[in-house]
């Protein structure tokens, strides 16, 4: 790995360079989580909730059997066996859903299915296993079946309240089921369902529009021209802001073109609670992007001390003030500025606790080098508390980066690292 030029990091009078931790504070100072809203259940998931969900009544509402069998009194199955079954009248068949019960007395038995009601008077429920399953054979059953008579010889002791689930044993009314805060995912929209829920308060997904600005981009499946390349960027940032939790439209490919640029801004802007885009915000000739958004006059350009991602722009755009981050366009500091700046705003504005990636210290496996006064991110992979650089320093590699699980962070003030040493590592993997 060579050593970085360390040119490029050089300040110039008048342009003083932000430190890593300054940007990002920057960026999220004027963020909070989006305002609440009431949502139908799948349109919730992976948002947090807004409200303190409280069950309205029990879970399960009723007691009910967990076995397909026969709902009987405990009294009448004392000292059964399989030579001396008791022989119980068959009362009546409870599907699950039934609404009316037939009533258990002395010597009776209800035929019940999983999830039924138990029905009065029955204590327990024998499994038609344990029974001859109303055939009058002497063999034990193994299902229920159509043809069975008007008795049922029950095998074996059962127990009071055996194979019975009872009201409120898994949420009682009442009780709080979920905080506000918590991440719905499939579990817990299943148990506001479960308790009758249909719509839930949250905060909702940030609307995240990503767009790559660049004359040369061509979009993937489209054929590459001369000094073309594929629009590669709008790709990883839109998956990137999927996997951070956003509802992100992808605007791939607005050419270097101030008019264009504008009109494609104009109509994001609508739908938009953030915007990010790529390219443009170096010193080429063809960075319209800049000029653009100095049109709009919130959006400030500066330059970081880190590598890759030196150059950057963030400010407000629009009557709403709109976030507008302005990653580079090289695809690995357009990504590696996504994880550490917009991810992090991402959820902030998803309300989400995990604001940042997890940072763990791991014992560096190589000999790493390092520009004076930036910090660094190198591509890594991580495992076993030892993390390996994957590929060079370079910001064109996607390569490698598609085969990195994490960053390995050089400190400013660091222009090397000896393999055995302990580094910072951001972890990418959620
Ligand atoms: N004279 C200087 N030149 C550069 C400097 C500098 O300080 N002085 N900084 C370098 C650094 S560091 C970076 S990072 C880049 C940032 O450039 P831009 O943000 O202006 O991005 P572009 O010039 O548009 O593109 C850079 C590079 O990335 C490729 N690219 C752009 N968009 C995409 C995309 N959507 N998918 C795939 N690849 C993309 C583009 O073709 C270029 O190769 O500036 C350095 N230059
Ligand atoms: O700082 Mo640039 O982002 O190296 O490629």
């Amino acid at each position: 790995m060579g050593r970085q030029d360390d040119a490029c990091g050089t300040e110039t009078a008048g342009h003083r360079h932000w430190t890593v931790d300054e940007h990002l504070a920057d960026v999220l100072a004027g963020l909070t989580a989006l305002p609440a809203i009431e949502l139908q259940l799948l349109d919730a998931q992976g948002c947090r909730l807004a409200e303190d969900v409280v069950a309205g009544g029990d879970l399960p509402p009723f007691d009910n059997s967990s076995m397909d069998g026969y709902a009987v009194r405990t009294a009448d199955t004392v000292g059964a066996t399989e030579q001396y079954p008791s022989v119980l009248a068959v009362v009546g068949e409870i599907a699950a859903g039934a609404d009316e019960l037939p009533k258990v007395g002395p010597g009776q038995a209800a035929r019940i299915m999983t999830g039924a009601p138990l029905p009065p008077g029955a204590q327990a429920v024998a499994p038609v296993e344990w029974t001859d399953g109303g055939t009058g054979s002497a063999q034990a059953a193994t299902a229920m079946t159509a043809e069975a008579g008007p008795e049922v010889r029950v095998r074996q002791e059962v127990a009071e309240g055996a194979h019975i689930r009872r009201a409120g044993s898994d949420v009682r009314a009442g009780s709080t089921v979920l905080s506000a805060g918590a991440e719905l995912g499939p579990t817990q929209l299943g148990l506001l369902a479960a308790i009758g829920r249909g719509e839930v308060r949250v905060r909702p997904r940030p609307r995240v529009v990503v767009l790559s600005t660049g004359s040369e981009l061509v979009q993937p499946g489209e054929p590459v021209g001369p000094g073309q390349i594929w629009d590669s960027n709008s790709y990883t940032l839109t998956a990137a802001a999927q996997q951070a939790g956003a509802i992100a439209y992808r605007v791939g490919g607005v050419p270097d073109d101030a008019a264009v640029l504008r009109r494609v801004l104009e109509d994001q802007l609508g739908r938009a609670d953030l915007i990010v885009t790529s390219g443009g915000v170096s010193v080429g000739a063809y960075d319209v992007v800049k000029e653009v958004f100095a049109e709009y006059g919130g959006v400030d350009f500066r330059k970081l001390r880190m590598q890759p991602g030196k150059p950057q722009g963030f400010g407000r755009i629009g009557e709403a003030g709109v976030p507008l981050l302005a990653l580079p366009g090289n695809p690995v500091s357009a990504y590696i500025s996504f994880e550490l700046f917009v991810r992090p705003a991402i959820r902030t504005l998803l309300g989400a606790p995990d604001v940042h990636r997890p940072v763990v210290r791991a014992v560096c496996t190589a000999d790493l080098v390092s520009p004076a006064g930036r910090r660094q991110f190198l591509r890594g992979w991580y495992g076993d508390g030892t993390v390996a650089p994957v590929g060079g320093a370079d910001s064109h590699l996607v390569g490698a980066l598609a085969r990195a699980n994490c960053l390995i962070t050089v400190p400013e003030e660091a222009v090397a690292v000896t393999a055995g040493q302990p580094v910072d590592v951001v972890l990418l993997t959620d």
